[in-house]
């Protein structure tokens, strides 16, 4: 190390890597499908990292963030860096591109390691399988490699890995892992290959790394403290490395900040957008900053509303007196949020001078960091100009004063439905269903030609009339396949969704939906979340059509299929200018509209996806009850209208239902399903021992796997569920909506769904 610790100014904590135009993505699923080898996928690869560093480092940044390009996830690629390859995939004997994408994907019968949520956000990550025989090695050198691919450009970049107790709190024991293992036990041993690392990242010359710590941001055990500090003081000692820049962000970090204060890292980025105030407060009372760097996150790497500079260089100023070196930066990884908002021709200019894309959060950012080291006129005339400008395009918002009035009349009985038992007694008389009803999660294969009509329609190659002409015939093939099938409960299939929230968003007034603004979900999949920006409402009927239609095919009910207001906000830009419970509350209130001409219509079953509800749980539980609160408030506004005689049903995935099962009481719907396949129905009883009275669809297949669940398979796992709750309150269905499947897994696992169903159902006598 030289003895001067080189200033990180202005940076990024991190970048989006799919492409400004989807590159990566098209480059994979042309990869994947043999159109495309290994050198033409690295090509493509290697020219999206050229031109991120070249932009990071010629828009003026100081400091330019490295390793952030991954080929699908970066949890992945630090998993495969110290060689923690379960044994199923180095059997398969495959390339080493090959190996890392059978674990992101699976490969024939090998199944892949489990995608789930990063944090409270939209983006999904690999979780790595570890066991008491896990021995890590540095077997790779990617950022390495990066880190020298950048140096040759002339660009010095700060690579950027997720920290060695973040990444093994983000894991889970392998299958069959002893009951006394505990994942902290691996750390030295982990430790060993991130030295080595950090010795050969220092050889290669870089000056600073990056060890992202988000796990701290939630609520943490002394154990895991202490291995923070065992990690930090030990990676901090080495005598070969570059700085360490210790990164928290997603939150406070509250007592884990003084616990890296006095380790011997060189620096630490907060986030004090997501950790409020107190986080910026905290490091005044920590001396074991004053000869650290600290970064200060105060452009909010995650919404899409340009910052408040004048507020955010007075924070910043604020911590001055009290650290060694000050930096400012993001408050997180820019993954979060679109590309450029130059790309985005159609919108309303009063719209978008209220926004900043990731080009100019980075602008901003640039900004800051000059202000922050140079007090020249110029630079204090530009913070706040551009500061005027954002608040007065802010404060030119536009309010509906008839969505602000049916809120202020809201009382607790418009969140109340009839008791559960009356209910249930209605819609058994009205409905007629078996035990172990089956039903779908709505969404079935969406089609290139579904897709490519949407195309033609945006590009005036067909009309809204032969779109829905379209979206019809693709509807009757939907019920069709159904009652072939021998489904009790039907739906339309979605064709004519883009996205189960952008869908919604195009039809409601107060949002907005881009055109390019794609953020990466997982590996190769994107969303292009929508704006919530002003009061919301329903200028118009946004299911019904589709829905009356599909019932018109049949006489089997078809369920309505809306997104609730949870999710709806989860999977957006949420303006910040008021609690999300009000802006929960204006969604939910269209979403109730919907409902009430739905079953206006004859519709007798209507399911509100809340796919999102754990996603947005608090990381600290300080916070759960209010968000708990609010959101179920916000689904029991969405549904309270229905009839005793309308079947609401919600869906959840993504696993994890322990931490939310009083919020999914709390929902009140008759109906939830939820993901289950994989956790082997375990979740049944779970719900039943904590009292949860209503009716439950466990999952009974993975729709994530292309494989055709068999017969046997699903008579087992029915077994196991019906073991646990009665028959007559269990429903049989998929795990999750079949949109990501083919026509030609969905019709034969939908067919041996149905045989399972009626053969329990006969051998328990209940048919
Ligand atoms: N918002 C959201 N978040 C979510 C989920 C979700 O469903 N929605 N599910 C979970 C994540 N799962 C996901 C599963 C699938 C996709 C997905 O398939 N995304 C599609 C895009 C879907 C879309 O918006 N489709 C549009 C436009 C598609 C497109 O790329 N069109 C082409 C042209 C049309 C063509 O020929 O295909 C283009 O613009 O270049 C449409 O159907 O209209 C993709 O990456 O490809 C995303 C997330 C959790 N988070
Ligand atoms: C991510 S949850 C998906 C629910 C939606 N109704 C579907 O089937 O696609
Ligand atoms: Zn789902």
């Amino acid at each position: 190390m030289t003895a001067a610790t080189p200033p990180i100014g202005s940076t990024v904590l991190g970048y989006p890597r799919i492409g400004p135009d989807r590159e990566l993505k098209r480059a994979l699923e042309r990869y994947w499908d043999g159109r495309l080898d290994q050198a033409g996928l690295a090509r493509v690869a290697e020219d999206l990292r050229t031109r991120t560093w070249t932009e990071l480092a010629g828009s003026g940044l100081d400091s330019v963030p490295g390793n952030t390009f991954s080929l699908y996830d970066h949890v992945l690629d630090t998993a495969v860096l110290f060689d923690a390859v379960p044994p199923r995939f180095r059997e398969l004997g495959l390339s080493a591109v090959d190996s890392y994408f059978a674990m992101a994907r699976g490969h024939g019968k090998t199944a892949p390691l489990e995608l789930t949520k990063w944090f409270d956000t939209n983006y999904h990550y690999l979780v790595p399988e570890l066991g008491p025989g896990t021995r890590f090695r540095l077997a790779g050198d990617k950022p390495v490699t990066e880190y020298r691919e950048a140096a040759a450009l002339g660009i010095e970049t700060r690579p950027v890995l997720p920290g060695p107790v973040t990444f093994l709190l983000l894991a889970k024991p392998e299958p069959g892992a002893p009951a006394g293992f505990t994942l902290l036990d691996l750390l030295d041993d982990l430790l060993d290959g991130y030295a080595e690392l950090l010795a050969r990242l220092a050889a290669a010359g870089a000056a600073w790394v990056q060890l992202d710590e988000p796990a701290f941001a939630a609520d943490r055990t002394e154990a895991e403290l202490a291995a923070l500090r065992r990690a930090y003081d030990r990676l901090g000692a080495l005598p070969e490395r570059p700085r360490l820049l210790v990164a928290g962000y997603f939150g406070d970090l509250g007592p884990a900040l003084p616990v890296l204060a006095e380790t011997p890292v060189d620096g630490v980025a907060l986030d004090l957008v997501a950790g409020g105030p107190a986080a910026g407060a905290a490091v005044h009372s920590l001396p074991g900053l004053r000869g650290k760097t600290v970064v200060a996150g105060v452009v909010d790497g995650r919404n899409v509303w340009r910052t408040d500079l004048e507020a955010a260089a007075s924070a910043c100023a604020s911590l001055l007196g009290s650290v060694g070196s000050l930096g400012v930066s993001t408050s997180c990884s820019l993954l979060h949020v679109p590309y450029d908002l130059d790309a985005e021709t159609g919108l309303a200019p009063a719209l978008r001078d209220r926004l900043a894309f990731a080009r100019q959060k980075i602008a901003e950012v640039v900004l800051l960091g000059r202000a922050l080291t140079d007090d020249s006129p110029a630079h204090s005339a530009a913070i706040r100009e551009a500061t005027g400008r954002a608040r007065r395009a802010g404060s030119a918002r536009s309010r509906d004063d008839r969505v602000r009035a049916r809120l202020a009349a809201l009382r607790p009985e418009h969140r109340r439905r009839a008791p559960a038992a009356e209910r249930a007694a209605a819609q058994r008389e009205r409905l007629g269903l078996p035990a172990l009803a089956t039903s779908t999660i709505g969404s079935f294969p969406q089609t290139s030609e579904v897709r490519r009509a949407r195309a033609d329609l945006r590009a005036g190659r067909i009309d809204e009339a032969g779109y829905a002409e379209r979206m019809r015939a693709e509807i009757r093939r939907v019920v069709a396949v159904q009652e072939e099938a021998g489904l009790d409960v039907l739906v339309h299939g979605e064709p004519e969704r883009n996205d189960m929230v952008q869908f919604f968003a195009e039809r409601l007034d107060g949002c907005t939906a881009t055109e390019h603004g794609w953020v990466q979900s997982y590996g190769s999949r994107c969303v292009r979340p929508p704006i919530l920006h002003d009061d919301v409402s329903r200028p118009a009927p946004m299911t019904l059509d589709w829905t009356t239609f599909a019932q018109s095919l049949t006489s089997r009910p078809v369920k309505g299929m809306l997104t609730g207001p949870v999710t709806i906000l989860a999977w957006s830009f949420v303006r910040d200018d008021q609690p999300m419970a009000t802006t929960a509350d204006q969604v939910a209130l269209a979403l109730r509209d919907e409902i009430r001409d739905l079953t206006a219509a004859g519709i007798r079953v209507v399911q509100v996806d809340e796919p999102a509800l754990r996603e947005l749980l608090p990381l600290r539980a300080e916070h759960r009850k209010s968000y708990v609160d609010w959101a179920t408030g916000a689904f029991r506004l969405a549904t309270g209208a229905a009839p005793a005689t309308v079947q609401i049903h919600t869906h959840l995935c993504y696993s994890e239902f322990a931490d939310v099962l009083d919020a999914i009481d709390g929902l009140d719907a008759d109906v939830t399903t939820i993901e289950a396949a994989r956790s082997r129905m375990e979740v049944v009883g779970d719900l039943d021992a904590a009292g949860f009275a209503r009716d439950v669809g466990p999952g009974v297949y993975d729709i994530h796997s292309p494989a055709v669940p068999t017969v046997d398979e699903l008579v087992r796992l029915l077994e196991a569920a019906v073991a646990a709750m009665p028959a007559e309150r269990l429903w049989v269905n998929p795990d999750c909506g079949l949109k990501t499947r083919r026509y030609a897994e969905v019709e034969p696992a939908l067919r041996n769904m149905v045989t399972a169903a009626r053969t329990v159902r006969r051998r328990l006598g209940v048919a």
